[in-house]
């Protein structure tokens, strides 16, 4: 698992913006006396933030010569202000304390909802308002690009959908989001079912070898056993290949984790230290890291030629008469090359099937791990989780069908990503001059940002907020079928599911923008359907069969982010075989 030694920390701290009434917050008034304000623990109801400076409890955080001279600069460099927008002057030894996105709460809190973060060598837009974000996302999406994202990414995934130009993708967001079709979703269950059954077997073989005296309970890092599964449903899904990573280790799997680290360590650094000439000869992670890409692009490259020697020519229609369940390779390669490949060079294929390998892999490995810690927390919510699937599944595996009334399942996976979201920023940047709208609470005049503005838009304030959210740091599955009007948000429409008929999951349609874990607008996530139901199976089929506890306190669990928000040292738990079980 990728960790950056700046952004690891352990958060034991629930801290309160006064703002707020305590009791918002639940049992979480620990006084900084006993936690240190400088470490970050997920629990127990995950990370609670306090504005550090309208805190009345608390003197104003010191900013130091450098963080001043740092902002002097930055707001030099960056134009000053941008009309009447608030600035934040983000402290650069901040950067160093916690992870980025706890910092930009803490402005949010204290800054309102678009504000100007000076910080450092660079200035950033940070966006928390479901208008603005709609605004860049949907309204006025062609006016931006990926910025440092692409940077990023670029040298791992090429032209992948991800970071690719505006042309690009354009040409191949319309031809891989139609492989997402339901056919291939139906298809994909099976796929899902068999791999969390290769889970589910592995942990009752090890839960069967401590019966005698650890009682059938077995302790386990199920981040671990999530990544595991995770990766062998995306390579079956993505390109028909058998990671088998659940029960063995290979050449391509280490090299994929290689990979993923990678990824996960840039996206996490300011400088593109990968771009320095000479490093990917020269500095042995680099090097290590073009091996890594190596092993997998020659592995892409055979499943390429194969699909493309074996490709049947078809159409729409033919695709709608094929018995997708029966079909020995359903996977989005097969759809791709099959209906459309004969054009596309290898290379461009390539870069999307690397692109939804890794866009797909560790998201959802995340989004189980926080379920998992969550419901740990919450038995009674674990157990009402328990209660459905006995009575939904019995002792059945899920199906296509089954997923449509697992509902506080489906329900619990968006609870987890609205906590959680993976990743927790979107980035943006200004291709041209734009006027930002002024959001529920700013300028209503909104704010004028030139070209090459860096954006942030923070989907965890905005998961978080606590002008749309009761409770908003409460882990309460069934607020997403009660919540309506947010009080005292003048134009907020609240949830309102009519505005998306059909939808098995809560989304940013319904929710106008305030619950955006798939992005919106035309760079929205494709994949957003594949991981939700991967996630409904995969946690449905866990706890059909175990109970999961922590096995240390929830403070103990300490988070790091990279491109995902992920735990330091693993989700230890202690794992056992249901026995209340019934026997249908
Ligand atoms: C829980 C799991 C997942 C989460 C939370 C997630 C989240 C996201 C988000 C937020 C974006 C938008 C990024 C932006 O606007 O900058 C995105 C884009 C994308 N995701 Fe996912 N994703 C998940 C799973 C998947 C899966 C399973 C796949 C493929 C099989 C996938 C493929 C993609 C691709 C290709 C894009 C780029 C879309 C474009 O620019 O047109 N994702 N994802």
């Amino acid at each position: 698992m990728a960790t950056v030694p700046l952004l690891q920390h352990s958060l034991s701290v629930a801290v309160f913006n006064d703002g707020f009434k305590r009791s918002d917050f639940g049992p979480m008034g620990v006084s900084r006396s006993r936690r240190s304000s400088r470490s970050y623990a997920a629990g127990p109801r995950g990370p609670c933030i306090r504005c550090q400076s309208t805190s009345t409890d608390e003197p104003k955080t010191k900013r130091n010569l450098l963080d001043n001279a740092s902002n002097l600069l930055t707001n030099l460099l960056s134009g000053g202000s941008l009309g009447s927008m608030p600035i934040a002057e983000g402290a650069v030894t901040d950067l160093f304390g916690k992870p980025l996105f706890f910092s930009l709460y803490d402005w949010f809190l204290e800054h309102g909802a678009v504000y100007k973060l000076a910080f450092g060598p660079k200035a950033f837009v940070v966006v928390s308002d479901p208008i603005v974000a709609r605004h860049i996302l949907r309204e006025n999406a062609f006016s931006y690009d990926k910025g440092v994202l692409a940077d990023i990414l670029e040298p791992i995934m090429g032209k992948g959908l991800i970071p690719a130009d505006l042309d690009t993708w354009k040409q191949r967001r319309r031809v891989i989001a139609p492989g997402f079709h339901s056919l291939y979703l139906e298809a994909m269950t099976e796929v899902f079912t068999k791999c969390s059954e290769k889970t589910i077997q592995k942990l009752e073989k090890l839960s069967e070898g401590t019966n005698e005296h650890g009682k059938g309970k077995i302790e386990l890092d199920l981040e671990a056993e999530f990544s595991n599964l995770a990766l062998d449903i995306i390579g079956l899904g993505v390109f028909n290949y058998d990671f088998g990573s659940v029960t063995k280790e290979s050449p391509v799997i280490k090299a994929v984790y290689g990979t993923l680290f990678e990824a996960e360590h840039r996206s996490t650094f300011y400088i593109p230290y990968w771009k320095v000439p000479l490093a990917s000869w020269i500095v042995p992670r680099q090097r290590k890291f073009q091996k890594d890409l190596k092993v997998i692009n020659d592995c892409l490259d055979g499943l390429i030629k194969n699909a493309k020697e074996t490709r049947q020519e078809t159409d729409v229609e033919k695709l709608q008469q094929r018995d997708y369940l029966s079909l020995k390779d359903a996977s989005l390669l097969r759809f791709l090359v099959d209906m459309r490949g004969v054009d596309v060079d290898d290379r461009q294929l390539r870069d999307d099937l690397m692109t939804m390998l890794i866009a797909g892999h560790e998201t959802t490995a995340a989004v189980l791990t926080w379920a998992v810690f969550l419901l740990a927390q919450n038995p009674s919510k674990m157990r009402k989780a328990q209660v459905e699937i006995d009575s939904v599944l019995g002792q059945k595996r899920p199906t296509f069908e089954s997923l449509k009334k697992l509902e506080y399942i489906r329900l619990i996976v968006v609870e987890t990503l609205r906590l959680y979201p993976q990743p927790p920023l979107l980035i943006r940047r200004a291709l041209k001059s734009d006027r930002l709208p002024g959001g529920y609470r700013g300028d209503k005049n909104g704010y004028a940002i030139p070209a090459g503005t860096d954006i942030f838009i923070s989907v965890y304030n905005l998961h978080r907020s606590p002008y749309f959210w009761d409770r908003p740091s409460d882990f309460e599955p069934e607020r997403f079928l009660t919540q309506r009007k947010s009080e005292g948000v003048e134009g907020w429409a609240g949830f309102d599911p009519s505005r998306s008929p059909g939808a098995l999951y809560p989304n940013e349609i319904v929710s106008d923008f305030a619950f955006l874990p798939f992005g919106g607008g035309p760079r929205k996530c494709v994949g957003d359907q594949f991981a939700l139901m991967e996630s409904t199976v995969a946690l449905a089929m866990l706890l059909q069969k175990f109970d999961v506890e922590l096995k240390g306190s929830a403070d103990s669990v300490e988070l790091v982010t990279g491109a995902t928000i992920h735990t330091k040292n693993g989700l230890w738990c202690n794992i056992r075989k249901r026995s209340d079980q019934p026997q249908i």
